[in-house]
């Protein structure tokens, strides 16, 4: 168990957050830029003091320990490798510091290729790697000596989108197989969703809620979170009353939406996504979006069915 108890002051900027991470779990942090992400990882890892609290993890207090004598791994934004050493060399660099006897070191490196898909890469250097490979390197050098802890800032953030995607179902797999605690931030829902177990949102360095993907999505605390979890329909009081709900800010999941009802609409907008086409509906004047497999062209008049019951009442 990692328990985090802190506080750190910025000028224009507090971070004050209570946090509990189980063992083997993966947990994302979720949040716009400058919401104090980093600032958090930075506390776990020992670059940055806290003005008050305590990182304890399996009930030990880390909090007066150095960086390096915290046993966390960590892969943040610039993945530096190290240029003049091959990505062997990259990935056992931690191991060789570590005092990892030459045999275990060895199956330790050639293990993390093979899952890593970079065994035919070995003995490149870093300049000589794609930006997805080189991360794979740091990734792999960041688990090499299995640290108790794993701290992951953006560790897909430079990358373009398709290699974005192919990294994410890999990392996710990577995290699952070790097994490791780990602290994952990034400010993409979607990565977050599909990476954690569990996802904590942090806004203005305070955290405004903590769940599994599944609840804070069925269950957004506010319309901010709603928003920022992607939530698309979210009902003001008046538009909730011209759909029949009580005069309150609504959402109104997607799972409560589908084309074939009584409501009847038309369809204002339709974006092409290939696998999925998203409509924009007006219906008694309240825009709402759904997606289908196939939909009707812009203009064309379509029946909804709103199940009105699943409507989740918010907070302002
Ligand atoms: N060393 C520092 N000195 C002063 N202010 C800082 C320092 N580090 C961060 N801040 C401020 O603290 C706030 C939180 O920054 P942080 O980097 O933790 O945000 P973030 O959520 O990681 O953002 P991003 O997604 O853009 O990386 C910001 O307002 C930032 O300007």
């Amino acid at each position: 168990m990692l328990e985090l108890s802190l506080e750190k002051a910025f000028p224009g900027f507090r971070l004050a957050l209570e946090l509990g991470v189980a063992e083997g779990e993966v947990l994302a942090l979720l949040g716009p830029s400058g919401s104090g992400k980093s600032t958090l990882l930075k506390l776990v890892a020992g670059l940055l003091a806290p003005d008050r609290g305590f990182i304890r993890f399996r009930g030990e207090d880390l909090t007066p320990l150095p960086p390096e004598r915290r046993g966390v791994g960590f892969l943040f934004q610039d993945y530096a490798l190290f240029p003049h050493l091959t990505v062997a060399e990259n990935i056992a660099f931690g191991l060789v510091e570590a005092r990892w006897p030459k045999v275990a070191r060895e199956a330790r490196v050639e293990e993390l290729l093979k899952r890593m898909e970079l065994t035919p890469h070995a003995r490149k250097r870093p300049q000589e790697l794609s930006g997805g490979e080189k991360q794979r390197v740091a990734l792999a050098r960041a688990l090499a000596p299995r640290p108790r802890l794993l701290l992951l800032d953006e560790p897909l953030g430079a990358l373009d989108l398709r290699l974005r995607e192919e990294l994410l179902f890999f990392l996710r797999r990577t995290l699952r197989e070790e097994g490791v605690t780990t602290l994952l931030v990034t400010h993409d829902q979607g990565e977050a969703f599909l990476l954690a177990h569990r996802v904590a949102l942090l806004r203005e360095g305070r955290l405004v809620q903590v769940g599994t993907p599944e609840e804070v999505y069925a269950r957004p605390k506010d319309a901010w979170t709603a928003r920022f979890l992607g939530h698309k329909n979210l009902l003001s009081p008046g538009e909730s009353a011209r759909l029949g709900l009580p005069p309150h800010l609504h959402l109104l999941p997607p799972k409560a939406m589908a084309l074939g009802g009584p409501w009847r609409g038309v369809v204002e907008e339709r974006l092409f996504f290939g696998g999925r086409v998203g409509l924009w509906v007006r219906v008694q004047g309240v825009r709402l979006y759904l997606e289908v497999q196939e939909g009707p062209p812009e203009g064309a008049e379509v029946g909804l069915h709103l199940d009105l019951a699943q409507a989740v009442t918010l907070e302002g």
